[in-house]
């Protein structure tokens, strides 16, 4: 791949975090439409997995079902092939890393480090009326395993959160407000520098 003295060019990977329902795959639509990333959730990925009828489809369904996490072999087995498949060199990876060793394995085996992380910072409050009104018929968007999602998130996902933190690599993003009001702060995070100076008319010479 690539031609002489071109060393080949890893891609551009954003990790987009956040609790259940705090607006990842609403906002990486919005992201896909304006900036050209392919978007890539690792839940829909492993939902897409369970139902092929794959030899790991009973393990994956009891996992989410109780809102653990999947062993990072197979998640990061289906983000690589998605990658591949896609063509495109610029992905947001949505719910992933979610735990230490989500995080610790990626980077083990693709050698990739994220750009940042888009991180939707959102209440509980407000996360669990938003996934008790998504109706897409997932089976994980019960109360009881709502609750088991909000630990989990705390307990793991959180602290990979902290760790990017410590790197200066977090762009966080009030995810409270309406999706509208949402884009437009992560709009400003995508937009690169000098347009935004274009825009803003107020280049500082
Ligand atoms: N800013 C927002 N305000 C209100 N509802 C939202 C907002 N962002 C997303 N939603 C809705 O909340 C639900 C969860 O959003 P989703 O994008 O699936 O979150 P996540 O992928 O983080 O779980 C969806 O029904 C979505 O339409
Ligand atoms: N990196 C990941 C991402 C999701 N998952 C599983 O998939 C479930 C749903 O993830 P999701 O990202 O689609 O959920 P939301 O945050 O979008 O509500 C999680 O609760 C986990 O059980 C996982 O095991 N490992
Ligand atoms: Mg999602």
């Amino acid at each position: 791949m690539g031609t002489v003295g071109d060393a080949e060019k890893k891609p551009t990977v954003v990790f987009v975090l956040g609790g259940p329902g705090s607006g990842k795959g609403t906002q990486c639509a919005n992201i896909v439409e304006h900036f050209g990333y392919t978007h890539l959730s690792a839940g829909d990925l492993l939902r897409a997995e369970r139902k092929s009828g794959s030899e790991n489809g009973t393990m994956i369904q009891d996992m989410i079902n109780e809102g653990k996490i999947v062993p990072s072999e197979v998640t990061i087995k289906l983000l690589q092939k998605a990658m591949q498949d896609s063509g495109n060199d610029k992905f947001l990876i949505d719910g992933f890393p979610r735990n230490e060793e989500n995080r610790a394995a990626f980077e083990a085996v693709t050698k990739i480090e994220p750009a940042f992380v888009l991180f939707f910072d959102c209440s509980e409050e407000e996360m669990e009326k938003r996934i008790l009104n998504r109706n897409q018929g997932r089976e994980d968007d019960n109360i009881e395993t709502i609750r088991k999602r909000f630990k989990v998130f705390l307990e793991s996902s959180l602290p990979v959160v902290k760790y990017y933190e410590s790197k200066g690599k977090v762009q966080k993003v009030d995810a409270t407000k309406s999706v509208d009001e949402v884009f437009e702060a992560v709009k400003v995070i995508f937009t690169p520098k000098d347009e935004k100076v274009k825009h803003h008319g107020c280049a500082i010479l």
